[in-house]
C-alpha cells in the first residue's frame, strides 16, 4: 500500500468509509510484519487521511479576554458531562486510532520496556483517585495502595502532583515511594530507607523555596478576596496555590476569576495556569512535572541512559509536560487518563482510575 492510495479515499465524509479505514489502520498496525516503530507514523496517516490531525493552537488571544480563555480552558479540561457522540462510543473511534487504550497495548508496551529498567510516574487526582467535589476528600481506594506498593516492590515509582507533599502523602501513605509535590517544585525520595545523614535527608529538591513568602501572602490575600463566592476554595499546596471552581455556580466563574485576575497583575513573579475546574497559580520559574520527571530520572542514576523505560500516567493539562519530556527522549510511553478526546502528547490513554 501507498501513500497515494490512501490520501485519495473520500475524507471524512461517510462513517462506513471512516470506520473501514480505521479498522485497516488497526489491522495494519496490529500486523506482526511491520517494525514497531512504524507504527506511530501509520496511525499518523491514516489520522491525516481521516481529518484528525490534533486541534490547532489557538490563536494568541488579546489581554481582554484572558478571563474567558482561562475558563474555556477549565471547561475543556474537565466537561460537565462526556457528550455522547459517536467519537466517544465507536469501539474504534479516531480518538483510540490515534490514542489507543494502554490496556489494548500492554503486550506491546511490555515488548518495548524488554531488558530496560521500568520507573513509573503517576499524577494522582484523576489518576490514582476519582475526582471528587471536596478536594479535602479525594481518597484513593484500598485496592489502589496496594497495587502501588506491589508495584515499588519492582520498580522505582514516583508521585508527581500539584498538591503539596503532605497533602498527597497523607492520601497515599507508602514510605517507599517518590514525592513530587506542588508541580514538582518539592521533590523527596522514599523515606523507609535507612540514611546516614541527619535532619530532613529525603528533600531532594525545592528548585522554588525562595517563592515560600510570597505564597503565603498571596494565599491569605486571594482566601479574603474569594470568601464572598460560595462554593470558591483557596487551597495551598506551598509552592503554588489552587483556586476551585467545582462548586462554584458557573455564572460566577467569571467573578471569581476575575478577583484571581485582580490579585496576581499585583505579582509578576507568579504566573496562572489551568486545570480540572481549578486555575493553579505558580512562580514563573521554568520548572514543571516534565522537568521533575527528568530530575528524578537523574537521579536514579538513568539521565543519559537508553536502558531506562519511564511510564508516566497523568489526566492533567500540567501533565503533559511530563508527555512532552518522553516524546523529545523517545523514551517509555505516556498514558492520558481520559474519557473524552483532548489533545495530548501521550501516546496511549486509559479512561479512569479503575483502568489506572
Ligand atoms: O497534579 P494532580 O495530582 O492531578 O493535582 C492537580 C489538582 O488536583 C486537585 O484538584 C482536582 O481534584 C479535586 C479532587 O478530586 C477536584 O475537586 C478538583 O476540581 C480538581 O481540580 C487538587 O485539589 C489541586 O490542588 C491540584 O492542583
Amino acid at each position: 500500500m501507498t501513500n497515494k492510495n490512501i490520501v485519495v479515499a473520500p475524507i471524512g465524509k461517510s462513517s462506513r468509509v471512516n470506520n473501514t479505514l480505521v479498522e485497516l489502520a488497526m489491522s495494519i498496525s496490529n500486523s506482526n510484519a511491520l517494525p514497531r516503530a512504524a507504527v506511530p507514523r501509520i496511525m499518523a496517516l491514516f489520522g491525516g487521511v481521516l481529518g484528525l490531525g490534533l486541534p490547532q493552537k489557538k490563536l494568541l488571544i488579546k489581554d481582554g479576554t484572558k478571563v474567558n480563555t482561562w475558563i474555556d480552558s477549565m471547561r475543556a479540561s474537565s466537561p460537565t458531562r462526556v457528550k455522547s457522540t459517536q467519537q466517544n462510543q465507536d469501539p474504534i473511534s479516531p480518538w483510540t486510532l490515534y490514542h489507543p487504550s494502554a490496556l489494548n497495548m500492554l503486550d506491546q508496551i511490555v515488548c518495548d520496556s524488554k531488558g530496560k529498567q521500568i520507573v513509573t510516574f503517576l499524577d494522582y487526582d484523576g489518576t490514582l483517585s476519582p475526582i471528587v467535589a471536596d478536594p479535602d476528600k479525594a481518597y484513593m481506594t484500598k485496592k489502589m495502595r496496594a497495587t502501588l506498593k506491589d508495584l515499588a516492590r519492582h520498580f522505582p515509582t514516583a508521585i508527581v502532583s500539584g498538591r503539596c507533599i503532605d497533602k498527597v502523602y497523607s492520601f497515599v501513605r507508602l514510605a517507599e515511594l517518590y514525592y513530587a509535590g506542588s508541580h514538582g517544585m518539592d521533590i523527596k525520595g522514599p523515606t523507609n530507607r535507612r540514611s546516614t545523614k541527619k535532619g530532613n535527608e529525603e528533600v531532594l529538591l525545592q528548585p522554588a523555596s525562595e517563592f515560600l513568602p510570597m505564597i503565603n501572602e498571596v494565599y491569605n490575600i486571594l482566601v479574603e478576596k474569594t470568601k464572598s463566592v460560595p462554593g470558591a476554595k483557596v487551597e495551598n499546596n506551598k509552592f503554588c496555590l489552587s483556586v476551585h471552581f467545582r462548586c462554584v455556580d458557573e455564572k460566577n466563574w467569571v467573578a471569581l476569576a476575575e478577583q484571581v485576575s485582580l490579585v496576581l497583575d499585583e505579582y509578576p513573579k507568579l504566573r496562572l495556569t489551568q486545570g480540572r475546574k481549578v486555575l493553579e497559580i505558580r512562580p514563573t520559574i521554568k520548572w514543571d512535572k516534565g522537568k521533575a520527571l527528568e530530575f528524578l530520572l537523574e537521579s536514579l542514576g538513568y539521565a543519559n541512559s537508553d536502558n531506562v523505560f519511564p511510564v508516566y500516567i497523568g489526566d492533567d493539562r500540567t501533565d503533559e509536560d511530563a508527555f512532552k519530556v518522553l516524546r523529545r527522549r523517545g523514551q517509555g510511553v505516556g498514558i492520558l487518563v481520559s474519557k473524552i478526546p483532548k489533545e495530548t502528547n501521550a501516546s496511549y490513554t486509559l479512561k479512569d482510575p479503575t483502568e489506572v
